[in-house]
């Protein structure tokens, strides 16, 4: 697991720094607290992965909009990919992690989607069908990037408990390696997509990115409000 947070420096980085609080208030939210202390109720994770679940449905089409927005072959690999882990792999994943917190598929198929989990996949969608692959994956950093620096940021805490932790495997599998390689990617990515851009193309990626990051606040919020 990585256990050492090298502080970003690209354009990116920026995008962070101009929404500094807004993605504190992501990063560090009460939810995120009490999973790394153990302390979350249950009640309140299982809600949690019951919308996760029709979240990555919606993800799924995101990167199918990724595709359609590509203008290159190696655009339209990259998000065909991610397509295919979500809807071959990633999936899979959650139905089977659920079953381990009781929750078995069919209970799954019959959800419908809170208010958070519609705004938030939404807000994606429109970003990316009114936007380019940029605005796209702009999107999608406090989603793809967010979790990576959650899960490192809870390992370096002193109130994070592992062991006994009903939420290690979670925690666990956001800051593996396999998982920190794709922020990795994703950060480079939009890195050296973002370096081009002037201040007006920045100033307006930089609301994008403010609103989905305080899109994600609020699907944590969604797990302790009706915990
Ligand atoms: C609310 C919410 N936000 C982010 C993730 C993490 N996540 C979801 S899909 C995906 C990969 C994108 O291709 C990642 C990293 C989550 N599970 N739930």
């Amino acid at each position: 697991m990585a256990r050492t947070t090298e502080p970003m420096s690209g354009a990116f980085a920026r995008l962070i720094e101009a929404n500094a609080t807004d993605w504190q208030a992501y990063t560090q939210h009460r939810f995120v607290r009490e999973l790394a202390e153990g302390t979350l109720p249950e009640a309140a994770f299982r809600h949690y992965l019951r919308q996760d679940y029709l979240f990555l449905i919606q993800f799924a089409r995101v990167w199918g909009l990724a595709v359609y927005k590509s203008r290159t072959l190696a655009e339209i690999r990259q998000g065909l990919d991610s397509l295919k882990a979500i809807v071959e792999v990633e999936l899979g994943l959650h139905v089977g992690y659920c079953a381990q917190w009781g929750i078995d598929e069919a209970a799954l198929e019959d959800l419908s989607e809170s208010r958070a989990t519609l705004a938030y996949t939404r807000y994606v969608l429109d970003a990316g069908m009114s936007g380019d692959l940029v605005d796209l994956h702009v999107a999608l950093a406090p989603c793809i990037i967010g979790y990576g620096e959650i899960a490192r940021w809870i390992l370096q805490q002193p109130f994070t408990v592992l062991e006994g932790n009903p939420y290690a495997d979670w925690i666990a599998m956001y800051a593996g390696d396999e998982y920190q390689a794709l922020v990795a990617s994703e950060l480079q990515w939009l890195d050296e997509r973002l370096s081009a851009l002037d201040a007006a193309r920045m100033a307006a990626l930089s609301n994008v990115f403010r609103d989905a990051t305080r899109l994600e606040a609020d699907f944590w919020q969604m797990g302790l409000d009706l915990a």
